[in-house]
C-alpha cells in the first residue's frame, strides 16, 4: 500500500465536513513528506480492560480534583478541562515536567497513578513498533524517525518521560487548535508524542498550520474518531506543520481521559525536580526519602510571618481554589492548609498523610516556578 495515498475509512459527505475515520480500525496516515501519524484502536489487550483503566483512573482524578487546590491558571471550572501532569518516578527514571504545567494543572504522583504507569510501558512497546514497522513508502519519514525509535528500547533511559493528562468532563470540554512545539521538546521536525483516549469516544481534528496565502484547501480538515483504549502516534514534523484540535461535542454527556505521553530533552529547568539518585532507586518505595523531605524550602512568600487564625485551624479546602487568587496568595493557603494538616497527620501512607505531601509537593513546584520568573506565566493548553 502507498503511505502517501492511504485513505481514510470512512468519508463525510456533506461540503465542508472534515474527512472522517470511524477510530475503529488501525490507520496511518502521511500527512506531508515529513509528517506522520498513526492510530491503533486497540492498546491495550481488551475493551474490558480499557474500562476498567478508565474507571480506577477517573476516580483518583476526581479525587485530586476535589482535594487538592485548584492551581493559580486553572481553567476547569470555565472549561470543564482538568489538567494533571505525572510526577514521581516510573522505575527506570523520574517523570520530568515542564514547570509552566504546574501552573495549569495538578501533580498526579506515580504513587497515585498505577494506571499511568502501566499504560506508558505499553504506549512505549506500541510506538517502538509501529514506528518500526511503517511502511517503505514511509521510509524517509520513518528514517527521520529510526534513531528515536531505537532510543524508546533502552533499557536505561525509556523514551517518554513525561505525561500530561487531561480529563474532560463531559462533550463541552474541549482543547483549541494547537501544537505541541515548545523548545522542551526539541526540534518540532522530530516530536513524538504518544496519546492514550479513555473513556468517551471523541473526534479529534486535525489541520495543517495556517500559512498566509493559504488556498481554501489547505485548511481541509481531517477528522478521527479516538476511541476509547485507542493509541495515537503523532511523529515526524507533525508538530511543525500540522495543528490538532478536541472540539466541543454537544451529543457527548460522559467523561473522557487523554494521557499524552512525550519526551522532554535537554537540561533540567528550574522548577524540575532533579533525578533521584540511583542508590535512592534501587530501595524499595517504603525506604526511598518522601518527596516532601527532598524538597527545598518554599521561596514563595517565605519570610512573611503568617499566623494562621484560630477559626481557620484545622480547615482544608475541599473545593478547587478560585482563579481569581493570585499565585502568591494560594502559595499562602497551602502554607496555612500545610500547617494545619500537620498536627492531624500521626500515621504515614493515610489519606491525610497524602494529602499534605500533595500540598507540600504542589507548594515546592509553585514556589520554584515562581522563583524563577518573579510573575505569573502564561500557562498554555499544550
Ligand atoms: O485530548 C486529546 O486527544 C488531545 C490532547 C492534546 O492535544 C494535548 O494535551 O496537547
Ligand atoms: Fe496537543
Amino acid at each position: 500500500m502507498n503511505c502517501s495515498t492511504i485513505m481514510l475509512r470512512t468519508t463525510c459527505s456533506e461540503v465542508g465536513e472534515p474527512v472522517c475515520h470511524d477510530g475503529l480500525e488501525p490507520l496511518t496516515l502521511r500527512l506531508d513528506e515529513d509528517s506522520v501519524m498513526c492510530y491503533l484502536p486497540q492498546l491495550l489487550e481488551s475493551p474490558s480492560s480499557a474500562t476498567s483503566c478508565y474507571t480506577a483512573l477517573a476516580e483518583t482524578l476526581q479525587r485530586l480534583l476535589a482535594t487538592v487546590p485548584a492551581p493559580p491558571k486553572d481553567s476547569s471550572s470555565e472549561n470543564d478541562r482538568a489538567q494533571f501532569y505525572g510526577s514521581g518516578s516510573f522505575g527506570k527514571g523520574d517523570f520530568r515536567f515542564n514547570p509552566r504545567w504546574c501552573l495549569a494543572g495538578r501533580a498526579l504522583e506515580d504513587e497515585n497513578s498505577k494506571e499511568v504507569l502501566y499504560l506508558k510501558e505499553r504506549v512505549e512497546e506500541e510506538t517502538l513498533r509501529t514506528l518500526q514497522g511503517l511502511p517503505d513508502e514511509c521510509r524517509e519519514v520513518a528514517h527521520g524517525l529510526s534513531e528515536q525509535a531505537e532510543s524508546l528500547g533502552s533499557e536505561l533511559e525509556p523514551f517518554f518521560n513525561s505525561v500530561l493528562v487531561n480529563f474532560y468532563l463531559d462533550g463541552r470540554a474541549q482543547i483549541k487548535w494547537h501544537a505541541d512545539d515548545e523548545n522542551c521538546y526539541g526540534p518540532a521536525e522530530r516530536i513524538v508524542i504518544g496519546s492514550v483516549s479513555l473513556g468517551a469516544p471523541r473526534p479529534f481534528e486535525l489541520r495543517r498550520t495556517p500559512r498566509k496565502g493559504d488556498g481554501r484547501n489547505a485548511q481541509e480538515r481531517r477528522r478521527i474518531w479516538l476511541q476509547p483504549g485507542s493509541l495515537l502516534i503523532m511523529a515526524g514534523a507533525m508538530q511543525a506543520k500540522w495543528q490538532h484540535s478536541l472540539p466541543a461535542d454537544p451529543t457527548c454527556s460522559t467523561p473522557r481521559i487523554n494521557l499524552t505521553f512525550r519526551r522532554i530533552v535537554g537540561p533540567r529547568r528550574r522548577g524540575e525536580p532533579e533525578p533521584s539518585p540511583a542508590d535512592d532507586q534501587q530501595r524499595p518505595k517504603g525506604e526511598r526519602k518522601q518527596t516532601a523531605e527532598r524538597a527545598p524550602a518554599p521561596t514563595c512568600g517565605a519570610g512573611e510571618e503568617r499566623v494562621v487564625p484560630q477559626k481557620e485551624a484545622g480547615r482544608v479546602t475541599t473545593q478547587p481554589v478560585a482563579n481569581r487568587f493570585a499565585a502568591a496568595e494560594v502559595a499562602r493557603r497551602l502554607q496555612d492548609e500545610i500547617a494545619s494538616l500537620k498536627p492531624m497527620v500521626v500515621e504515614p501512607n493515610t489519606p491525610l498523610a497524602d494529602e499534605l505531601t500533595l500540598r507540600e509537593t504542589l507548594l515546592r513546584q509553585f514556589s520554584l516556578v515562581w522563583a524563577e520568573d518573579g510573575q505569573d506565566h502564561e500557562a498554555g493548553s499544550k
